[in-house]
């Protein structure tokens, strides 16, 4: 029996196996600056965050069509259904689609109607995140949060990820935007840069959920506060491992937090680049830090908690954790 996941730290794009790319580029009629895709797949070695974003937006350029959005979806609903996730909050990038000249109506009416099902043809619910570039100027962020309100397609929440330099600050208001909008907030913080960057996030826009955050750990007051509140800490190992955050999986400090009670979720960040999806990331933790199943099930559990789903599905996922837990005696 596979353990039923929620995967709450995801980026639809980070989900473009080597294989999609040439296959979408073909149908495209995209030429790819590769001699093929084990070229493409031998260039997967990355000496931080920065050189594997340059890698992950150049990929882009094969979406291009709503049908291509769509196939990048569905390929992750069949492989994460694989993987026993159960739930899952999914990123997408949008203005790395606007600014390459692909409408955001391509892109979110490819992904959502493919979410739209997902429970009924994967047995997966799920939610849209929509991540802004903590890269470009916060007004592009808030022009792009005006567009997608206005479409109306439906969003879950809001989130900021890419490379993790300068303050957080100047996108208070667009997040403040999406709360009065009923939007949930999440950002990364934490990852390449330091804790002051968590508690950024958290004291300025006012996030429900921190990706990454590992680097909270160097701030005990920090990790204290997180542990009071019950604020969840979306963790992506393998990705740690593959951008140099973290020397080895073998030292990953999970247990640790575990058992100083923070809400740590294990995630898989952008599979097709590091290596696995979030099984494999489980079964590594697993295999070189020997979690125990009653370990295991504190993960799913925490993932249910964090998650932002309603009562009556919390009770499903809960219920699905139990079994799991309960057959592993
Ligand atoms: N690991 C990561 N950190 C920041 N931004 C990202 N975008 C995609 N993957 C990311
Ligand atoms: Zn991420």
């Amino acid at each position: 029996m596979t353990m039923p996941t929620v995967e709450l730290h995801l980026h639809l794009e980070g989900t473009l196996e080597p294989e999609l790319i040439y296959a979408l580029a073909e149908r495209n009629g995209i030429d790819l600056p590769y001699d093929g895709i084990e070229d493409l797949r031998s260039r997967y070695s990355f000496t931080g965050l920065q050189s594997f974003l340059d890698l992950y937006y150049a990929n882009m350029v094969v979406l291009r069509t709503e049908e291509d959005f769509a196939d990048l979806t569905r390929a992750y609903l069949d492989r994460a259904r694989r993987a026993g996730v159960r739930h899952a909050e999914v990123f997408l990038d949008i203005q790395a689609h606007t600014a390459r000249g692909v409408p955001a109506a391509v892109a979110l009416g490819g992904v959502t109607g493919v979410l739209a099902t997902s429970e009924a043809d994967h047995g997966i619910t799920s939610g849209l995140i929509i991540t802004f570039l903590r890269h470009l100027p916060a007004e592009d962020a808030r022009t792009a949060l005006e567009e997608v309100l206005a479409l109306g397609f439906p969003v879950l929440g809001v989130g900021l990820c890419s490379s993790e330099v300068g303050p957080a600050a100047p996108f208070k208001d667009t997040f403040d935007l999406a709360h009065a909008r009923g939007l949930h907030r999440v950002a990364h913080a934490g990852e390449e840069g330091p804790a002051a960057n968590v508690r950024e996030v958290l004291d300025v826009l006012g996030v429900e959920r921190v990706d990454h955050g590992i680097r909270a750990l160097e701030d005990d007051a920090l990790v204290d506060r997180l542990v009071a509140e019950r604020v969840p800490l979306t963790l992506c190992p393998l990705s740690n491992l593959r951008l140099q955050v973290v020397d080895s999986l073998a030292d990953y400090p999970l247990v640790g937090m575990l058992e100083r009670g923070l809400v740590v979720t294990v995630n898989s960040d952008d599979p097709a680049y590091f290596g696995g999806y979030v099984d494999d990331n489980v079964r590594e933790l697993t295999r070189l830090l020997g979690l125990t199943p009653d370990q295991l099930a504190t993960l799913a559990r925490n993932g249910v908690e964090a998650a932002f789903v309603d009562d009556a599905r919390r009770a499903e996922l809960t219920a699905e954790v139990d079994a799991w837990h309960a057959a592993q005696a």
